[in-house]
């Protein structure tokens, strides 16, 4: 991913979509045929239609050889080092219940194997090597006498302390839980003027480093709703949302008692519940009833995403953010735009990220479309290379 800063700190081309696709599961999937082909030297998907094959375009594509580090080299990391420099940031992941979505976002069998480790847990290590090294290098570099000072107009921003907390949540059947919490009950969302959106009694834990960062996010996974169903033996039957917030205070005059600043900048990672055919996955009684508010509130989430598509086109529209927990809680600005403004007032009051991902369920079978999404950004998900304006969920497979 490619920010593009210029020099009132204003970040063009905020929104990135990539997908990943993954091979077949050996034994599980027997029988079963892979309808795309992933191109990740064109960073484009080939879908295997009739009658002609179609090739379609993703800011990031990557195969069933990506491991999780290449991944979240090319992905996440300029996000995560976009977000300690004061931006808010969300990654979304969206896709077909068994694509691979939790296994991208928090990683695969234990978490002791680091190399099976998601985006999650990467971010953690990213984060806290950052900050602690910037930390203890401006410690190091303390001014000892004001002979220095002759530089005092410059701009120095040297990290001198930093608060970081961890919030980890659930929506299941449309209730809101608390995932650090052993029953949570269900909690509201809040709208406040200063504040923004944000939900009434949800834990927000201080984090110094990776570790404690890694309990708190197993005591979370384990608390979260998962279930066996005919396409996923641990399919997650909510979504799950993981917000680490960030404020920083940096030096910006080269004096002993030179002017701080804070900063303050929200990153979210978001493991979305599958899109589910209540065929495939032979849902039926809880199962049945998780995939009915699965499904709706992806679908909520389309018809905001595609509102807030004609709002920046131009085109009047209502954009129902009420209508899911969801959009609702991921609702950030009203005045939408396509760009990015590091968050430097000290209200901490601006929630700028906004959400979009691709459209609907026909994400084809075994990938997951990742969503990269600044603040204040939206975006349209994929065009395709042989024709203008439409989506991948225009696709027929
Ligand atoms: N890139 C990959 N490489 C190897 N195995 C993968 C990959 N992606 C997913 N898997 C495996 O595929 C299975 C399904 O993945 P996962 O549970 O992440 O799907 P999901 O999209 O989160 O599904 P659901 O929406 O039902 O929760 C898991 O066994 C996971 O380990």
């Amino acid at each position: 991913m490619v920010y593009h800063e210029n020099d009132s700190g204003v970040v063009n081309d905020n929104v990135k979509v990539c997908v990943r696709a993954r091979g077949l599961l050996g034994s599980n999937e027997v029988g079963r045929n892979t309808c795309l082909t992933a191109l990740p030297s064109q960073n484009a998907i080939m879908i295997n239609a009739k009658p002609d094959p179609k090739l379609f375009a993703f800011d990031y594509v990557a195969d069933e050889h990506t491991t999780q580090e290449q991944l979240f080299d090319s992905v996440a990391r300029p996000l995560v080092d976009s977000f300690i420099g004061g931006y808010n940031a969300c990654i979304f992941a969206y896709g077909q219940t068994g694509s691979g979505k939790s296994y991208t976002i928090m990683g695969g069998g234990d978490v002791n194997q680091s190399d099976q480790n998601g985006l999650i847990p990467r971010t953690f290590q990213h984060l806290f090597t950052t900050l602690n090294n910037n930390q203890s290098s401006s410690i190091n570099n303390s001014y000892e006498d004001d002979s220095n000072d002759n530089n005092n107009n410059e701009e120095d921003n040297r990290l001198q302390s930093y608060k970081c907390t961890l919030s980890f949540l659930e929506i299941y059947n449309e209730q809101i839980m608390d995932l650090f919490v052993d029953t949570s009950p269900n909690l509201s969302i809040r709208e406040d003027i200063k504040k923004g959106i944000y939900v009434e009694g949800l834990r927000e834990i201080e984090i110094t480093d990776t570790q404690t960062a890694m309990e708190l996010l197993e005591i979370g996974i384990a608390n979260r709703h998962v279930a066996e169903t005919a396409m996923n033996s641990n399919s997650s039957r909510s979504h799950s949302v993981l917000t680490i917030n960030l404020e920083s205070t940096v030096c910006i005059k080269q004096t002993k008692d030179g002017l701080t600043k804070n900063k303050y900048s929200r990153l979210s990672l978001i493991d979305l519940a599958g899109s589910e055919r209540q065929k495939s996955t032979e849902a039926a009684g809880t199962r049945l009833k998780e995939a009915g508010s699965i499904n709706k509130s992806l679908s909520c989430l389309g018809n905001v995403i595609r509102s807030l598509v004609d709002l920046a086109n131009g085109k009047p529209r209502h954009v129902q953010y009420r209508d899911s927990k969801l959009t609702f809680l991921l609702k950030r600005a009203k005045n939408i735009r396509n760009m990015a403004i590091v968050n430097e007032e000290a209200s901490g009051s601006d929630c700028r990220s906004t959400v979009a991902t691709v459209r609907d369920e026909n994400t084809p079978f075994g990938s997951v479309a990742l969503t990269f999404v600044g603040a204040r950004g939206i975006g349209v998900a994929a065009t395709p290379k042989d024709g203008a304006g439409t989506t991948l969920s225009e696709v027929a497979l």
